[in-house]
């Protein structure tokens, strides 16, 4: 049961025209009449049907109706125009600044296998919170209905996908981050035999209504369903929403062919202006938009597809073509090319969350520039030192506030973006926030290794989860994101990686990250962190060189690591700075003991589940015993040196 189908009634074409004919004046008549494809016209009709909008406007993608959904983000009062031409801010309510994922579910047959991560509600049950939640929820609102590619136009693993919305910001925020394809998007969803849907509407927007807000992801009918929320990671369903379909379709229909990460695509050029494409995991708040910005040549900050082409070459593309980037600690210092978007004149950027100050600037934590002692931001007025209910003191920004802008403003973006045949990525890595545990860089021997590391990201939580705290496995940095069972999930990492199909000279190159080891784990007394953002590139530079077999490594259980010899002239050449050999060995010892809890912890984790492969089960033991072993003969932490052969 189709349940936008079940509440609007609207079974063909016709009837869908007739909805339109009804609703719409001439000029977004003459619109839609350019879409024949019936089923596009039927989801959309239905969806009027259920919200009953006053008016409906279809978003071409025109730069005349770029600033029709600007105009209206003004007129709804969802944003406010700031200092600075075309930056605008936009606040979600105090207790909807992340994702909600208490109210997020999977519409959910009872045959259906469903991640033990998620949470699900059967059909009857969702189609009855649909139709007390959503009729008539755009009264008396404009609806927009835009029309996307995720993905490049022509790339094999693109998704043409429709966001309807009563939120004029939801809308504006698309078409930054998402290819607006009305004009393509009636022939790709022919090509393709399918497209995804998004509803949503913010209703009446009030704190009263929040535990009634919604986000529903219906796998069999690929609609999602948001409402009475705002917060763009609940409501611009195109983005993680539609995420989760892409997973399911590499996992489920194409497996060991295709996948759909949560990971960041960004190109470094090594020695000769050669360039080596790198994608890279980390759960939300971990890094994936710092690291795409470190690289010289950005495809993307947060999702990549991928698959393996006929020249038997892995290829990433990015369904976004935007950045949706936490600002907390984005500085001058450590994110050059993003302040000059943020801080220049001349580009296009939503703010949301942050403070406005009384000349309509926005500051965040973090900034490292002088900060105003009052103004207004996520909760309201604020000034220095005020403190919530519990006599905290309220920051000055939300931990996830957020900055939205286009990719082609930044400066290092690179074209290839929009390649149809994507980029050709050898490195994939894996980290989350690890104060205590792993080394900043390590590489797994082989693919299967890699998909070990990948299966074992282990993280402390942020603010980007409504309710989240504590340090949690978060397999893949993916895992929210993933629908199905997870012993599913994972055997169609070992079969893409593992594919016979992928040539020698291509062969992934796996690896750990950790930006987040602190002083106070290696032996010193304050939890300041070891290193700090620009000496992401060099940890990139570092794997660019070992992928090209110019950089040595030593072997240890765990996989291979630098030399210190390799990294320090990279620290001077690539950042100019001085990397004492005491920081190498405290960065890259091995807690021999603190290794062998989290391989622990994965184990039972993993033995719970159901169907999870054996080959992961078998790598671990084995790099349990070889710790074991070392610690017997080395003791219990491990220099570098000492592991050299
Ligand atoms: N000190 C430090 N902070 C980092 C580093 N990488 C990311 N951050 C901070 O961690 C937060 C989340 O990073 P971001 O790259 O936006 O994460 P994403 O959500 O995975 O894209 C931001 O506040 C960053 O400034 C790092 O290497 N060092
Ligand atoms: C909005 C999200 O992206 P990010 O990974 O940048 O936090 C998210 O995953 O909720
Ligand atoms: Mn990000």
């Amino acid at each position: 049961m189709d349940i936008l189908n079940e509440l609007g009634k609207i079974g063909s074409a016709k009837q869908a025209l007739a909805v339109f004919e009804k609703q719409m004046d001439t000029a977004q008549l003459g619109r839609i009449s350019s879409i024949s494809h019936p089923e596009i016209l039927k989801r959309i009709a239905n969806a009027v049907v259920i919200c009953n909008p006053e008016k409906i406007f279809i978003n071409t993608g025109s730069e005349a109706d770029r600033q029709f959904i600007r105009d209206l983000a003004l007129e709804t009062g969802e944003e406010r125009s700031l200092a600075m031409e075309n930056h605008t801010i936009h606040f979600d309510l105090p207790g909807e600044q992340g994702r909600i994922v208490d109210r997020t579910f999977y519409i959910a047959n009872p045959e259906d296998l469903i991640s033990s991560l998620a949470n699900r509600m059967n059909r009857e049950t969702a189609l009855e919170d649909i139709r007390a939640n959503m009729t008539d929820i755009m009264k008396g609102k404009t609806m927009v209905v835009g029309f996307y590619m995720r993905g490049p136009v022509g790339a094999r693993v693109s998704n043409p996908a429709l966001e309807i919305t009563s939120s004029a910001y939801v809308s504006h925020s698309a078409d930054i981050l998402y290819r607006n394809a009305f004009a393509d998007f009636d022939k790709e969803v022919a090509a393709r035999g399918h497209f995804f849907t998004n509803v949503h509407s913010e209703g009446l927007n009030r704190t009263k209504d929040l535990p009634d807000a919604r986000v529903f992801m219906d796998l069999q009918y690929q609609t999602t369903y948001s409402f009475k929320c705002t917060y763009a990671g609940n409501t611009l369903l195109l983005k993680k929403g539609n995420h989760r379909f892409a997973v399911d379709k590499a996992v489920h229909k194409n497996r060991g062919e295709e996948l759909s990460e949560h990971m960041f695509i960004t190109g470094i050029r090594g020695p000769e202006n050669r360039v080596t494409w790198f994608a890279g995991a980390a759960p939300s708040g971990c890094g994936k938009t710092t690291t795409a910005m470190a690289g010289d040549l950005f495809v993307g900050d947060d999702l990549a597809q991928m698959w393996i082409a006929d020249d038997g070459s892995i290829r990433c593309v990015n369904p976004e073509a935007g950045i949706f980037g936490i600002v907390e600690d984005v500085n001058q210092e450590g994110d050059p090319l993003l302040m000059k978007v943020l801080r220049q004149p001349g580009y296009e950027v939503i703010w949301s969350n942050v403070l406005i100050d009384e000349n309509n600037i926005p500051h965040w934590v973090g900034n490292l520039e002088p900060s105003p002692e009052k103004g207004i931001n996520f909760q309201g007025e604020w000034h220095f030192g005020k403190t919530d209910d519990t006599g905290k003191p309220i920051p000055m920004s939300h931990p996830n506030s957020r900055c939205t802008l286009r990719s082609t403003n930044l400066e290092n973006y690179c074209p290839d973006a929009e390649n149809p045949d994507g980029v050709l990525t050898r490195i994939f890595t894996y980290s989350g926030r690890d104060a205590d545990t792993m080394p900043p860089v390590w590489v797994a021997r082989d693919s299967d290794q890699g998909v070990v590391i990948g299966a074992c990201i282990v993280s402390a939580a942020t603010a980007t989860e409504v309710g989240a705290s504590g340090v949690k496995r978060a397999p893949w940095a993916n895992a929210p994101f993933i629908p199905g069972a997870l012993g599913d999930y994972m055997d169609a990492q070992f079969r893409f990686f593992g594919n016979t199909k992928i040539q020698e000279q291509f062969q992934p190159v796996m690896a750990g990250l950790n930006y987040f080891l602190t002083d106070k784990a290696r032996g010193g007394s304050t939890s300041k962190l070891l290193g700090e953002k620009k000496d992401v590139k060099v940890w990139l530079a570092w794997l660019e060189r070992y992928a090209h077999k110019e950089a040595g490594h030593i072997q240890t259980p765990i996989g291979n690591l630098p030399l210190y010899r390799d990294l320090a002239p990279l620290f001077d050449k690539i950042i100019d700075k001085p990397y004492p050999k005491d920081l190498y060995d405290r960065q890259f010892s091995l807690y021999v003991d603190h290794i062998i809890a989290r391989i622990e912890l994965q184990e039972a984790a993993y033995a719970k589940e159901k169907n999870i492969p054996g080959r992961l089960f078998e790598i671990l033991a084995h790099q349990k015993e070889a710790l074991q072993a070392l610690k017997q003969t080395k003791g219990p932490v491990i220099l570098p040196g000492d592991m050299e052969s």
